[in-house]
Formats: C-alpha cells, structure tokens, sequence
C-alpha cells in the first residue's frame, strides 16, 4: 500500500507514465499522504529516470526491477559543498583499478564533499554519484556511477562511507537531504552507467553517445518536469487565496453598505487573476514543451542530435521563468491573503518554500538563463551568416532589418510584439559584445560585460515563447468547446498578454511603435477584463479540481469554513494543551518576583 502510494504519487512527476503504473486519477495523491516533501521525491524523481537514461539495456534490466519494487531507494548525488552549478569542477574521483576491474570514488577535499542529494540523509541506501572518470592517468570528465551506500539489512553506511544530514533550511525539511564522503570506496566497473560511455576491462576509455552532454540528460529532463510541476503548485495557491478573498470581507468602500468580499477589490483582483492564467500558460507550455522533449528523444534514438541544443535552450529558460514566476506569484497569493496567509496551516508557506526552492535546484535561474542566451546569440549570428533558424527563432528573420514593428494592439498583434521585443534585446547584446571585441576586449570578458542584458534576453524569449504558446494552444484545446467556455479561456489569455504587456512597455516602447495612448488603451482593457473574470473566479479555481486533502489548507477548503479551521488548528497547536505552561513556573514567575 505505502510503496503503491509512493510510485502512484511520483510517477507523474517523473514522467515515467509509459511504464504503465500511473493512471491521470491518481495524479499527486502522495500530497495528501505525505503532507511535505517526500524522501522519496528523488528516487523516483532522478534515481529512476537516470536509470533508464544513463544505463544500457543489461544495466536497465539489472536495477530498474530492484528501483521501481523499492527493493533499494536510490537519490542523485552530483552537487557537492564546494560546486553546484560548474559540474565540470566537481572534485569527487572514480579511478579505474584494471587489476581488481573497479572504481575507487574518493572525496579528496571539504569541498569535494556530495551535498544536498534528497533522501541521502537517512533513507537511501542507493545513489547515483557523479564524479571525475580517470582511467589509464587521463581524466575524462564527471560521469554517472551506481553507489550502494548502506547495508539494506541493517542500514549502516558501508565501510570508506560517511554519510549524514545536512540540517534544516528554509523548507525541505523532510526530504533530509544529506552529505556524502568517500574514503577510497571500491565499486564494480560495471557501476558506471555505460550508455553514453564505457570503460572496458583493460581500462580502456570509449565514448558512445554523439553528443557531449548526454551525461547532463537527466536535468534537462527534470528541468522539463518541473514547468509542469510549477503550473500545479501556483493552482494550489491560487485555490486558496481566491477562495479566500471570497469568504474574507473587510472595510466598507461605500457608507450604509456591508463590507465587501475583498475579491471584489480590483487590485485585489489584480494579484489574483494574473496567478490563474499563468497556471494556465504554464500548464499548456509544459506539455507543448514534453512533446518538444519527446520529439528531440525520439530524433536522438535515430542517431541524430541536432535538435538537443535547441532543447537545451528551451528548457533552460523555461525552467528558469516558470520557478520564478511561480514563487513571486505564490507570495503574491499569501499577500492577498492578509494575515491569516502568513499561518502555516494556509499551506501558502509550504507552497512557496518549495517554489523559491525550485528557483535554484536542478539550474539556478541566472545561470540557466545564461545557458539559453547563448544558444540565441549563436542563433544571432548563424542567421547572420544566411543559415537557418530553428523553429522558436523563426521570428529573429521577421525583424533582422532592424525597422520597428509596428504595434497592433489585437492578441495575435501583442504576442507579435513580444517577438519584436525579444529580438530588439537579443540584437543589443550582439552588438554589446561586437563594440566591446572591437575595443580591444576578448570573447570572454566582452559577453561577461552583457550577461546582465543577456539575461534580459532570453527573459524576453521566454516570456516570447510563452505567449505564443499559450493563445496558440488555447485556441486549438478549445476549438470544440462551448461558446461560453471558450470565451472565459480566451480572457484568460488576453489577460496574460495585456498583463505582460502593461509590465514591459518600457520594451514595447523600445522595439515597437507603442505609444501613450495605446499604453492608455490596454490598462483599460486589462482593468476591464478584471471585472469581466470576477463572476468566473472561484469556478475557475474549483475546476482546478483540487481535494481538500491534497490542498491541506484552512483557507482554501471547498468549505470555506475558514475561521471554524483556523480556530480547529489553533487549538492542536502543543502549546494549548495546557491553560499555563512549565516556563511560566520555570522562568516568567521569577522573573516578575525579580529572582531571575
Ligand atoms: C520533478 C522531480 C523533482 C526532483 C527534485 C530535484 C531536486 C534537485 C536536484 C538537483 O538540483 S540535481 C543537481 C542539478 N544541478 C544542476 O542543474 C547544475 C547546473 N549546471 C549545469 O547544468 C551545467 O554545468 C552548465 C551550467 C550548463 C554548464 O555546463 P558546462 O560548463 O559543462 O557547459 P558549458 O561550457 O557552459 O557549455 C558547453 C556546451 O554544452 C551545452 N550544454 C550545457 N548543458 C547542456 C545540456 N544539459 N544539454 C545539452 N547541451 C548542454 C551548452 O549549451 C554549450 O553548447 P555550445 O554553446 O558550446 O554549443
Ligand atoms: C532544496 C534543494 C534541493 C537540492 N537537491 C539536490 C539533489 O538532490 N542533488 C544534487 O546534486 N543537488 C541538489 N541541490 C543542489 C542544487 O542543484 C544547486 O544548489 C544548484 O544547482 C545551484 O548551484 P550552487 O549551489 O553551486 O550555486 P552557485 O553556482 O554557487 O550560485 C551562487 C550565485 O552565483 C551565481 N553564479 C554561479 N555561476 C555563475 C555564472 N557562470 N555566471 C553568473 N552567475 C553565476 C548564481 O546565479 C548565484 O547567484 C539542491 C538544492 C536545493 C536548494
């Protein structure tokens, strides 16, 4: 029951589906079983996923079976005290020994230390760790291995393991999340995970895969997951405080009249409505995205890797934005709720310390936004050189003549604008680093001297893709639907687009021909369509179609019995289980008899 609970739970974070152990019913039940992070959230998160993308078939067949039957629990541990994100500095070794036919993992240094890995703190007995592949006295790189790391009887670290917790932090406080130190600890040679690289008996060293960073493959992959995940955290959030404001009534706007629900406030509408079209966009950009993964995975069985770069860039920068937009959005969502926001048991605190989490792990969201401003400047300038552009830069050919855009204030208009605003900022990096290279400066220092424009850049290629994506796909999923339908879903799109609009008209104004007055134009569209989502709201949260077990908040239940819960959890709080408690006798009483 506890391990069906566990895979039924994960396997959709995973994206492992096609294993045929989920079904869409059951999608996150391990929220309401587990309350918090999960230990497991990297077995079947990373561990699992790094099987199946990093080993060969024999490899597969040997521990896939052991790892889906939670016969071990495994994490992945590549981050280490001194090094997260430049994985190529990672310090722990794995040198080939030919005459045993294993590898010794060392962790030479502090810094070399593993840190952070979920679950290594207490549960797993497995993980994956990455480290330096010397063999034959030349060191190839950090590569995968398979560690056991505890016996699976008693459950002690192995000899050469040091193992343990890492304490507490803003959240994940019960993923224990541990350290990892090696003293000469010896593993097979057939630990290494050998689908993109091998090394034969002799210690000979043989790249497989076509593409270097094959071994990065289970990021990218998390990377995608984690668009999806972030669309359902910011709906949780949003569940509750829209729910909220519709019970919550306060100040009196208008004499002789009862106080309004404060979802009535435009501005209170302002922070909400915004949080429900971007779950929307994010959900449909996250499984446009999967496809892209999809596609990308099924070109690269075929032998072909062309597509990864753009892949990479992709996911990238949408993992970078949805994080960040999530976690500002979630604390958006505890604002909204006043005081009561700020109680643990709202779960909005709980929510958020798991997004801004998101916003570092798996790629922290400047370097990764780096990751993708390289990809456009190299795009830059092979459109430059008369090749051509991938899909999601097709509109760089539109406006390389460098005339503006002329803004068109219609849907399909802004999201064109969006276009001309990604393109004008990729343009000015091009020519940052040009005029820098021509003063004198080399490659290096001169995109150094941009990366704070290049990350304006693929910010606004990201936003760019997403609106794109979102009034297309919206368009397509409701071509059958009613009208009445249709129309709420093509508000909410509009919404995100006036939204963004209005938060980038400095941009707008830059690269297209917006003026005053169409900035005038769509703050009243925008304050207008507010007023026109009101009566929908709390339908539109309730179709999220969360259970109250899963949303876990005294603020967001169906109910709306919010101060009844409030009052409820207040009194289990261990502190009211006496009316006076030891320290007053202990400390309180002294000190107002002045014996302290
Ligand atoms: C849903 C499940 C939830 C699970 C919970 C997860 C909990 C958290 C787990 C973790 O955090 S695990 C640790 C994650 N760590 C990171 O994400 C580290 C981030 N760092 C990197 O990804 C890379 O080191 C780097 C920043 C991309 C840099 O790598 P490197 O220095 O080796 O490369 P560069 O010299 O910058 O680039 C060279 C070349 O390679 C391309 N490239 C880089 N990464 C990839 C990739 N993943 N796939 C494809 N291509 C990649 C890069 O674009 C460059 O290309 P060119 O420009 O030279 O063409
Ligand atoms: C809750 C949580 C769970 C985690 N779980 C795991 C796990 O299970 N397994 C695992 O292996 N790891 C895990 N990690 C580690 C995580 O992947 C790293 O913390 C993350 O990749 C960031 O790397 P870093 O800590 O080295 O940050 P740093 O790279 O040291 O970042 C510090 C600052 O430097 C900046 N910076 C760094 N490089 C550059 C650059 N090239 N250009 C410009 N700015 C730069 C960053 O933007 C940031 O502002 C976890 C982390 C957290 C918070």
């Amino acid at each position: 029951m506890y391990g069906q609970i566990v895979r039924d739970g994960l396997v959709n974070v995973t994206g492992i589906e096609d294993l045929g152990l989920t079904s869409p019913v059951l999608q996150r039940t391990s929220d309401a079983f587990f309350k918090e992070i999960s230990p497991f959230l990297l077995h079947f998160g990373m561990f699992v996923p790094t099987i199946i993308g990093q080993c060969t078939p024999e490899q597969q067949a040997k521990w896939l079976p052991l790892a889906m039957d939670l016969k071990i629990i495994g994490t992945y541990a590549q981050t280490e005290l001194g090094h997260g994100t430049f994985i190529r500095g990672l310090e722990t070794t794995a040198t080939y020994d030919a005459s045993t036919e294993q590898f010794i993992l060392k962790t030479p240094k502090l810094s070399s230390y593993k840190w952070w890995a979920g679950g290594l703190g207490k549960t797993a007995n497995h993980c994956i760790v990455l480290a330096q592949l010397y063999t034959k006295g030349v060191c190839h790189g950090p590569h995968p291995f398979i560690v056991q790391i505890r016996d699976t009887e008693t459950h002690m670290p192995l000899p050469g393991i040091k193992v343990g917790e890492i304490g507490p932090k803003l959240g994940f406080n019960t993923a224990d999340n541990g350290f990892l130190g090696f003293e000469d600890f010896r593993i097979p040679r057939e630990n290494l995970m050998m689908k993109n690289a091998q090394v034969t008996k002799d210690g000979t060293y043989v790249k497989v895969a076509r593409h270097g960073k094959l071994t990065y493959g289970t990021m990218v992959f998390v990377r995608v997951m984690l668009v999806s995940d972030m669309a359902y955290c910011l709906a949780k959030a949003v569940t509750i405080a829209v729910r909220y404001s519709a019970v919550r009534r306060q100040s009196q706007p208008k004499p002789d009249q009862p106080e309004p629900q404060v979802l009535d406030y435009l501005t209170q509408q302002h922070k909400l409505f915004i949080c429900i079209s971007t779950a929307h966009a994010m959900k449909l950009t996250s499984t446009w995205l999967w496809n892209t993964f999809t596609g990308v995975l099924a070109d690269m069985r075929d032998g072909n890797t062309d597509t990864l770069p753009e892949l990479h860039a992709l996911s990238s920068c949408l993992k970078a934005i949805s994080t960040s937009d999530t976690s500002a959005l979630i604390e958006q969502c505890r604002f909204a709720c006043g005081g009561h926001g700020y109680m643990y048991s709202s779960n909005l605190p709980a929510l958020y310390s798991f997004a801004t989490a998101t916003r570092t792990y798996e790629g922290d969201y400047t370097v990764l936004l780096l990751q993708t401003a390289r990809f456009l400047v190299k795009s830059w300038e092979q459109m430059d050189e008369g090749k051509p552009l991938t899909p999601t830069l097709a509109y760089l050919e539109q406006s390389r003549n460098g005339s503006q855009v002329s803004w068109d204030d219609s849907p399909e208009g802004i999201v064109r604008g969006f276009d001309a605003v990604a393109a004008g900022r990729i343009g000015a990096c091009v020519k940052s680093i040009r005029k820098h290279i021509n003063n004198g400066m080399d490659y290096e220092d001169a995109w150094q001297m941009t990366t704070v424009q290049l990350v304006g850049a693929a910010e606004a290629h990201c936003r760019a893709v997403i609106c794109r994506v979102y009034r297309d796909e919206t368009a397509r999923l409701t071509a059958g639907c009613s009208p009445g339908v249709k129309a709420v879903l093509d508000q909410l799109s509009t919404l995100y687009l006036l939204y963004w609009a209005l938060e980038r008209t400095g941009d707008l104004l830059r690269f297209s021909s917006l003026s005053e007055r169409d900035i005038e134009n769509l703050q009243a569209r925008y304050e207008a369509l507010l007023l026109k989502i009101r009566p929908n709201a709390v339908g539109l949260v309730d179709a999220f179609d969360f259970r109250d077990e899963v949303l876990m908040s005294t603020l967001g239940s169906y109910d709306g019995r919010v101060y009844e819960r409030l009052m409820e959890e207040a009194l289990k709080t261990p502190l009211n289980r006496e009316p006076v408690s030891d320290s007053f006798h202990k400390y309180i009483k002294p000190m107002m008899q002045g014996k302290l």
